[in-house]
């Protein structure tokens, strides 16, 4: 949404707003801390969480309508959306609660890969056409868990 924007700072704040019942508030972070990490370590920006207050990226949960123009469409279809660089809204990114998110397990969502995929949003990203890219708007978990998780040991990745 609203791709070719770039945010002035290297310095960005998260926000977790809230949680999702699938998992665990430590997996949750956790799969959250993980997925900004891929997006470090390509790029000089550094995210810093905060408790309270505004974060350039919030991070929610919801289903159906749930405070933007973009309501969610229950179970499966649209697992989440997030919005380019700008004050606001930009930067946030929603997760549909309607998902079954999971956090290695291939039963549901992986939510460390959906959220590096948002987040590539949240920095201004738009789709890839490269159906092994972490940009490329379909799910799928498999090779890209190993090239992440390769990426999160060597350093070397090619998203
Ligand atoms: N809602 C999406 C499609 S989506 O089914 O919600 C989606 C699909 C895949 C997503 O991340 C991801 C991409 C590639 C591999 C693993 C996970 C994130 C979101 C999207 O790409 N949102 O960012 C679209 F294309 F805008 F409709
Ligand atoms: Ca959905
Ligand atoms: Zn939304
Ligand atoms: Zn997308």
């Amino acid at each position: 949404f609203g791709e070719g924007l770039k945010w002035k700072t290297n310095e960005l704040t998260y926000r977790i707003e809230n949680y999702t019942p699938d998992m665990t508030a430590a997996e949750v972070d956790d799969s959250i801390e993980k997925a900004l990490q891929v997006w470090a370590r390509v790029t000089p920006l550094r995210f810093t969480r905060i408790y309270s207050g505004t974060a350039d990226i919030m991070i929610s949960f919801g289903a159906g309508s749930h405070g933007d123009f973009y309501p969610f469409d229950g179970p499966d279809g649209t697992l989440a959306h997030a919005f380019a660089p700008s004050a606001g809204i930009g930067g946030d990114a929603h997760f549909d609660e309607d998902e079954n998110f999971t956090f290695r397990s291939t039963n549901g969502y992986v939510l460390f890969l959906v959220a590096a995929h948002e987040f590539g949003h949240s920095l201004g990203l738009s789709h890839s056409s490269d159906p092994g890219a972490l940009m490329y708007p379909m799910y799928n978990s498999q090779e890209l868990l190993e090239k992440l998780l390769q990426l999160s040991s060597t350093g070397v990745c090619n998203i």
